[in-house]
């Protein structure tokens, strides 16, 4: 089924330089960019998005590293998007995510408070239809 995804390359994948190989691989996979946009997220915004994580202990962390500087906001389009795409970014943890994956193939851990780990994928359809008309109204 052709569905819609909230996808974002992460503020150390902007530092590090690693759009264009995320993009790459996306279109690779041949998956279509249908929205696209450079910003730095205010916390107001990233509060929202992590909703479910504001009360954990890492949150300061994750709002410091995801509010340190620009982010690439993406929607794509393809057949199992949401799916596919997560199978693309690989686990959560960088140590854990297999090679063949963005995560496991472009990050490592880090020793900060923060997972560090490149990209976001919307993880339902019900995530996806929230995060798209939160980032772009
Ligand atoms: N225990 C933790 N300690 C530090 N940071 C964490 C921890 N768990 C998650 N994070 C950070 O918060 C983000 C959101 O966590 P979540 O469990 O939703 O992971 P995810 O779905 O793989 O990642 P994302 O939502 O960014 O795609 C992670 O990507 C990571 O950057």
């Amino acid at each position: 089924m052709t569905e819609r995804t909230f996808m974002m390359i992460k503020p150390d994948g902007v530092q590090r330089g690693k759009v264009g190989e995320i993009i790459r691989r996306i279109e690779a996979k041949g998956y279509q960019i249908v929205a696209m946009k450079l910003m730095t997220p205010t916390p107001a915004l990233l509060a929202q998005h992590y909703a479910e994580h504001v009360d954990k202990s890492f949150y300061p962390a994750l709002a410091a590293y995801m509010t340190s500087g620009p982010v690439v906001a993406m929607v794509g389009e393809g057949n199992e998007i949401i799916t596919g795409w997560r199978h693309l970014m690989g686990a959560t943890d960088p140590t854990n995510a297999l090679p063949g994956t963005i995560r496991g193939d472009l990050a490592r851990a880090w020793d900060t408070a923060a997972i560090m780990n490149l990209v976001h994928g919307s993880d339902s359809q019900s995530a996806a239809a929230r995060e798209i008309a939160l980032w772009f109204d």
